[in-house]
């Protein structure tokens, strides 16, 4: 096979079969991805870790006979597999080639510390905890989660927001609205992998926030100096807007590139709410038209939600 890629049978966190691309080199199989563009521009690979339930040093994954059907190996499945995902969309429909642009290798590591119910983006890499099996599930069986955290990073090479208060919540809200028009059945972000004993409900929705306790519009803004000034909490009003605009131009495609636009040419680190509705009319325009019906829509889309 071409630079010994092989494509390889795996299983994820929900037990679901799949296929992800490996490499084999040194007699074993190694989860590293070489069949992206950015493996032929620049030589980077998407390559997937594990903490083994630690939380300084990482491990390589490897497989002797290339099937990665471990219950150990189901997090790095669904990690390297939906981290795939990720890089196509943002490759194939937004023409961005990994998260700086320039083919960056796209790293993750799975099984982080013990029952960690949490999955983040550490400056250099996606991190994955297990769960505590209650709360959550292993964070890299969702799609909305893989494509959060890697949206963090594009958001750290375009924007740049600064990750408290209300550049904070955008911050978090980018990666839920990237993360919603990726994994697209559905507009509850986290569902897959929160609370298994309990079916229908999610860690957030962007449709309806409140259902999971965040605010829905400006009058409801959390004045908090708790989860960086209330990220996670606040986050609900630019959901709740984007929601709005991508039903009411009925595409999440477009809203998502007129998001993606906003946040590489008119955001910067310290953009507020009323900064990224301005961005993003100005990412319509250019996109658009100032005169076009999505123009109109995503002015609605912000006021229903009292930012102006
Ligand atoms: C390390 C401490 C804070 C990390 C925050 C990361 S970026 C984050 O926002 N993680 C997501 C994980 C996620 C994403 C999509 C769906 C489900 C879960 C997150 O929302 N974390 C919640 C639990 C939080 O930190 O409050
Ligand atoms: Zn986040």
């Amino acid at each position: 096979a071409v630079n010994h890629v092989h494509s390889a049978t795996g299983v994820g966190v929900r037990g679901d079969t799949k296929s992800i691309n490996t490499t084999y080199k040194n007699g074993t199989y190694y989860m590293e991805d070489r069949t992206k563009y950015m493996y032929s521009q620049k030589g980077s690979t998407i390559n997937t870790y594990t903490f083994n339930n630690g939380t300084s040093s990482q491990y390589y994954m490897t497989d002797a006979d290339n099937t990665w059907n471990a219950s150990t190996q189901r997090a790095a499945v669904d990690a390297h597999y939906y981290a795939g995902k990720v890089y196509d969309y943002y490759y194939n429909s937004l023409g961005r080639n990994s998260y700086d642009g320039n083919g960056h290798a796209i790293i993750s590591g799975v099984r982080y510390s013990s029952r960690y119910n949490n999955a983040f983006w550490e400056g250099t890499q996606m991190v994955y905890g297990d769960g505590d099996g209650s709360t959550f599930i292993a964070l890299s069986g969702a799609y909305d989660v893989v494509a959060h955290e890697l949206t963090h990073a594009v958001t750290e090479y375009t924007s740049g927001l600064v990750y408290s208060y209300q550049s904070g919540a955008l911050n978090e809200s980018w990666s839920d609205a990237m993360a919603s028009v990726m994994d697209s059945n559905d507009w509850l972000i986290g569902e897959d992998v929160y609370t298994p004993g309990i079916s229908g409900d999610a860690l957030r929705s962007m449709s309806n926030p409140a259902a999971e306790g965040q605010p829905a519009h400006m009058n409801q803004y959390v004045n908090t100096s708790s989860d960086n000034g209330g990220v996670h909490t606040n986050s609900g009003i630019p959901n709740k807007a984007f929601y709005n605009f991508a039903t009411s131009i009925g595409s999440r495609s477009i809203a998502g590139k007129i998001w993606y636009t906003a946040s590489r040419d008119y955001m910067t680190s310290s953009t507020n709410f009323s900064g990224a509705r301005a961005a993003t009319l100005s990412a319509c325009a250019a996109l658009y038209g100032s005169g076009s019906s999505y123009y109109t829509s995503l002015k609605n889309a912000w006021s229903a939600v009292g930012v102006y």
